[in-house]
């Protein structure tokens, strides 16, 4: 570790300084605020140990400063006047640690220990947001389309605010990636996202998955688990398809998002969580809560902000631009250079009706990228369903049920408005039209 020491009395320097060279970290010491500054300015820390008094100077006012200079670095706070107010004003500052003078080498080399590891995590969470950001293409959030434009305004205006936001579109319009934009835009950006799909659990899971149970409180309940909920704490849970969020859980979120109290499946202790909701269908919740299958109180305490994103069809101007920022994610990730779409590939891009939306484009180019042989994407790199005249598949065709399925769900999907209506029409429910998406990619 790379540690400062801030301390007037050459003693403590040395002492710190002998005891932490000792264990094999690198120290730079200094007697006074002006040195801190300009080492911090010149060198990374990893951890500054911090005396109060310097002189007539007061080590609480330079916290934020070696915080602003020395970015990832943490603060331990040593003082022989430790009162208790001083110690909370200290961590209320950005300090990590506190320790009263007297200590001794190993109460120092413990709060090392410490830092170290929060340093490991802080390194492992950087290295994670790596490979998320090579696994994702970025969020391409720019448009021509006036509803569009507006909702991404609107998703910049309540990103800094706690409010429960619900996006409302069709399936793959990019409400997932809206909702982890709005997190990334506030100032939670740096605490936990995390995404829990209703019909993607059973109906008895998905109430201990978000609230989490206590060991015992059903057959497989083997041990305690927080839930989502506890595993968001300071950051934002988003709760995509709430439409198919089970009546029996819905009172317990509404409660949620009134008066962020909750409580464990199987426990009676009620918990508090600072968590923001960002909730998303593809449905009509209005006719849901008509129809009583979702609760009207909770249906108004959700839509206060909502935000409506276009399907790709609504904004065929955009789909140029789009495809061309995707691109370069893609060909990154088969190692080739590619330079765009040819004319005809591009042709059929604007033409295609986009039932899938961004998700069915995204799939459409990462395939294309695997298959262009040239420095363009060409007509044949993209799926036959961009070029139907090429490849009907009609009814009696010698092809898979599965082609047929999903030619028939693609085609459905284009033409009805709500996920909900096109499960009606299949004639199955929206967990099994959910999961057959997928399947297939759309
Ligand atoms: N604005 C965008 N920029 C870049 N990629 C996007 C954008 N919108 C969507 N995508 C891509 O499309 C995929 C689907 O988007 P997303 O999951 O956000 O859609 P959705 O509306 O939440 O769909 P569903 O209702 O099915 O959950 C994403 O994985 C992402 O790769």
């Amino acid at each position: 570790m790379n540690i400062l020491v801030i301390d007037d009395e050459l003693n403590i320097r040395k002492t710190i300084a002998y005891c932490l060279e000792g264990a094999g970290h690198r120290v730079a010491a200094v007697g006074n605020a002006r040195d801190a500054r300009d080492v911090t300015q010149r060198q990374g820390f990893d951890l500054a140990f911090l005396d109060l008094r310097l002189g007539t100077d007061d080590g609480l006012d330079l916290i934020p400063e070696l915080l602003n200079n020395a970015p990832g670095i943490q603060v331990a706070v040593i003082t022989a006047y430790a009162t208790i107010s001083t110690a909370v004003e200290a961590m209320r500052r950005g300090a990590v640690d506190y320790l009263p003078k007297p200590f001794t080498p190993e109460q120092i080399l413990l709060m090392v220990q410490r830092a170290e590891t929060v340093c490991r995590l802080q390194r492992q969470v950087e290295g994670l947001r790596a490979d998320l950001a090579r696994t994702e293409p970025a969020a391409h959030l720019h448009s021509r389309h006036p509803e569009m434009v507006r909702a991404i305004h609107l998703a910049r205006q309540v990103a800094p605010t706690p409010s429960t936001v619900l996006l409302l579109g069709a399936s793959g319009t990019g409400k997932g990636v809206l909702a982890r934009s709005i997190h990334n835009w506030g100032d939670r950006w740096d605490k936990p996202f995390g995404v829990v799909s209703c019909p993607s659990l059973s109906h008895d899971l998905l109430e201990s998955e978000l609230f989490g149970h206590i060991r015992g409180a059903f057959t497989h309940a083997v041990r305690d688990a927080p839930g989502r909920i506890a595993a968001c704490e300071g950051g934002t849970l988003f709760l995509d398809e709430i439409a198919d969020l089970p009546l029996a859980v819905q009172p317990k979120l509404l409660r949620f998002l009134q008066d962020r109290e909750y409580e464990r499946v199987g426990e009676s202790h009620t918990r508090h969580a600072d968590v923001r909701i960002i909730a998303a269908t593809n449905a009509d919740l209005e006719r849901a809560v008509r129809e009583g299958r979702f609760r009207e109180d909770l249906y108004f305490r959700l839509a206060v902000f909502e935000i409506r994103m276009p399907s790709l069809a609504e904004r065929p101007d955009d789909v140029e631009a789009l495809a061309a920022a995707l691109l370069p994610f893609f060909a990154a990730q088969c190692h080739k250079n590619l330079q765009g779409f040819t004319d005809a590939a591009l042709r059929a891009l604007r033409e295609h009706a986009w039932p899938g939306n961004v998700r069915e484009l995204r799939n459409a180019l990462e395939r294309a990228a695997i298959l262009c042989t040239s420095d363009r994407i060409d007509l044949p790199d993209l799926p036959p369903s961009l070029t139907p005249q090429n490849n009907p598949v009609m009814l009696g065709d010698p092809v898979s049920l599965e082609a047929v399925e999903e030619r028939h769900i693609r085609l459905v999907l284009g033409n009805t408005r709500t996920f909900q209506d096109a499960a009606e029409i299949l004639g199955v429910d929206q967990a099994t039209l959910w999961r057959k998406r997928r399947q297939y990619s759309i």
